[in-house]
């Protein structure tokens, strides 16, 4: 497998990272999507007039804690899950009101507000991220603490192996029906990526059907690319690169697992100072994915 390792990354952050003068805080108003308009709407009930002034200033605040380029550029408002080929079966599946939810990684929660509005119970979802400084900028952005309160959101690091039984991640061992991934295998090299997706079996109920789906940026010459912020590399996946760390993962876990997975051509390319910039490797794709356990 190729490792580039000298793989050009087009833009770095210099200096301080969280200046909003990284290439990828864009500093312009956001084009809010139709679907995520409807979501702060009907979910929110913000009105049309106050989206953007409301989205401009949450992203400053979430941009504090971490300044992660989906934040800078407001990817935090993407609403992937319903893209997804499953997404009519997942709401049939979670119509079961002993069926469990996990949105692994879920920074501000935009996923679990869209099934929520799409009628999944909020005591059947659950979010985790490391930082909870997210979970609870998720409840600002969307105005629904009381709403929204059944839900269960736990600040959790992945790799924590130290938990206590009943604590954070580990109390839902055994518990999930679908955990969603979005944006997240991709911040980790590639034996950091083996141990999450490890992590998802033991959080997913062991039985087959259970699935594991999300999206992720990827490279149509796999391996390991250096990271823009922090030191150390992520391993960015083509299709054959993704199946196969599940087939091993199934391997190591005695299970199996069948991974569908859909690529695009992406650039990565995003408006910076009225100018389209490319932020992104060559032959940068993106990955969606529905992966289930088959035995
Ligand atoms: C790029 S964001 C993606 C957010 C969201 N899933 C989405 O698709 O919009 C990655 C998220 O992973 C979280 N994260 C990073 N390392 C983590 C870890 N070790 N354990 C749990 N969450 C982590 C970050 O705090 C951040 O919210």
């Amino acid at each position: 497998m190729a490792t580039p390792a000298d793989a050009p990354e087009i833009l770095t952050a210099e200096g301080n990272p969280r200046s909003h003068d990284t290439p990828w805080y864009n500093k312009e108003e956001p084009e809010v999507s139709a679907a995520a308009r409807k979501l702060l709407r009907e979910w929110s009930e913000v009105k049309d007039d106050n989206i953007v002034g409301r989205v401009m200033a949450l992203r400053d605040k979430a941009w504090n804690v971490f300044p992660f380029p989906c934040i800078g550029q407001y990817r935090f408002l993407d609403l992937v899950l319903p893209t997804l080929p499953i997404y009519t079966d997942l709401l049939t599946l979670l119509k079961n009101p002993s069926t469990n939810f996990l949105d692994l990684g879920c920074c501000l929660g935009q996923e679990l507000r869209q099934l929520a509005l799409d009628g999944v119970s909020p005591s059947q979802l659950y979010g985790s991220d490391l930082s909870a400084q997210y979970l609870e900028l998720g409840y600002e952005l969307f105005g629904d603490h009381e709403k929204f309160s059944k839900a269960t959101f736990i600040a959790a690091d992945v790799f924590n192996e130290e938990e206590k039984e009943g604590e954070g991640l580990r109390a839902l061992e055994g518990k999930m029906d679908a955990i969603y991934t979005g944006s997240f295998f991709h911040l980790f090299d590639y034996s950091l990526q083996a141990l999450v997706a490890k992590r998802a079996v033991k959080l997913l109920k062991p039985t087959p059907g259970v699935l594991v789906l999300g999206r992720q940026i990827g490279n149509a010459k796999p391996g390991e690319y250096p990271r823009r912020i922090s030191g150390g590399t992520r391993f960015r996946h083509d299709a054959a690169t993704w199946k196969k760390l599940w087939e091993e993962v199934g391997a190591e876990t005695g299970t199996k697992w069948d991974a569908q997975v859909q690529t695009e051509e992406w650039s990565g390319e995003f408006r910076k100072d009225n100018q389209w910039v490319r932020s992104q490797p060559e032959q940068t794709i993106r990955l969606r994915f529905v992966i289930r356990r088959i035995e």
